[in-house]
């Protein structure tokens, strides 16, 4: 087996440049000049509606799809100038999970998991010992001589992982991964992830439809529609400072934008000479969301009531949102506002 290429951490694992794909001439173009970097140990995620290109981009990584232009570089390598055997075994530093598993269901957890070491030729001495350390990574250890059949839906992703880390790849693709599993498992499965990204450096390029996906585990993501991506960056920013409408949709799905139905028109309505603004509030961080507003009250003589709110994180970071009213002279709403918004709070008017 050929070595796989050494990395510094903050290299770049994947590149994507200018990928597009049409799968019948005249059809639409399911990737349309895609550009993306991942780097070395990072969880990247994209996340689009189904039929946005993902699991065609995700799969030009390994060129299980080859895009008619552009460029796929993997770890250093230029994959769309590899012969086949060179390809082959770049191929085996990318490991790939998949949403329906795709176990062999008369093969046992063990020989599933050691299934591709089987395809490299690797001596069964070998690939028996490479299976005895794989099933504890993933907690399968008195499952070893199981059929698919008797394992439930999130242990069978576990063995698709062992199976995708048989050949010990620096990358890692996952397409739709906890998509066929419930809530908890999938909460299992993510946490998994995480795991051996930090046990084992993996960098992880995962696609999903779900943003809460996203949310739990992604440093950065990148979303799809209609074979663009129409945004990318850090999760903390895409969700705190969303810029494009469908991003804002996907947002919304997790964090709740918006107040619940009915509590803006039991708001009070303002004092003759004063004025009333509906805001939405974004904050991270270190903010005391209490003692903002309070001061923000007392030095702008203004009256804020929240009319919604909730704590949340993301990426590790406390990430709040609140719907406030407040009440008071048109021009010290906005200096308090303006004030606000110079501390790092993101502020947006709500319709009432
Ligand atoms: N093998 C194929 N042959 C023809 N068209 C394809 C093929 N694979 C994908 N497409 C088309 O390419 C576009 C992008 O599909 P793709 O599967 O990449 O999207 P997706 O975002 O992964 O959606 P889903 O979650 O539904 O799989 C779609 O219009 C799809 O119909």
């Amino acid at each position: 087996m050929r070595d796989i290429p050494t990395l510094q951490a903050d290299d770049t694992a994947i590149r994507l440049a200018g990928l597009s794909k049409r799968f019948a001439a005249g059809g639409t173009l399911a990737l349309s000049d895609v550009s993306l970097e991942v780097r070395s140990g990072e969880i990247f995620g994209i996340v689009g509606r189904s039929g946005a290109g993902k699991s065609t981009l995700v799969r030009t990584v390994n060129l299980l799809e080859r895009p008619d232009t552009g460029a796929v570089t993997v770890l250093g390598q230029d994959l769309l100038g590899l012969d086949p055997e060179a390809l082959r075994a770049a191929r085996r530093g990318i490991g790939m999970v998949f949403q329906h598993f795709n176990l062999h269901h008369r093969r046992t957890v063990a020989e599933n998991i050691a299934f591709p070491l089987e395809i490299a030729g690797i001596p069964r001495a070998e690939r028996v010992a490479r299976v005895a350390e794989l099933l504890p990574l993933v907690g399968l250890e008195a499952k070893r001589d199981a059929y698919p059949a008797q394992l439930s839906g999130g242990q069978k992703q576990r063995v698709g992982i062992a199976r995708a880390l048989a050949s010990r790849p620096r990358i890692l693709l996952c397409d739709e991964a906890t998509s066929a599993l419930d809530p908890e498992t999938t909460a299992e499965i993510l946490a998994l992830i995480r795991d051996l990204r930090d046990r084992l450096q993996l960098t992880v390029l995962l696609i999903t439809h779900e943003m809460a996906v996203v949310k739990s585990i992604c440093d950065r993501v990148a979303v799809m529609e209609a074979g663009r991506v129409i945004e990318q960056g850090p999760v903390l920013e895409v969700f705190t400072r969303p810029r494009q409408e469908t991003t804002r949709r996907f947002v919304a799905e997790v964090i709740g934008h918006g107040v619940p139905a009915g509590t803006l028109a039991r708001l009070p309505a303002p004092r003759p000479g004063e004025a009333r603004r509906l805001v939405q509030v974004l904050f991270l961080g270190p903010h005391s969301t209490r003692a903002v507003i309070s001061e923000a009250s007392r030095d702008f003589g203004i009256n804020l009531d929240i009319a919604a709110g909730r704590i949340d994180s993301i990426a590790g970071e406390p990430f709040g949102v609140m719907a406030l009213a407040a009440y008071g002279p048109a021009e010290a709403l906005e200096a308090a506002f303006a004030w606000m918004r110079a501390l790092g709070l993101v502020i947006e008017e709500i319709a009432a």
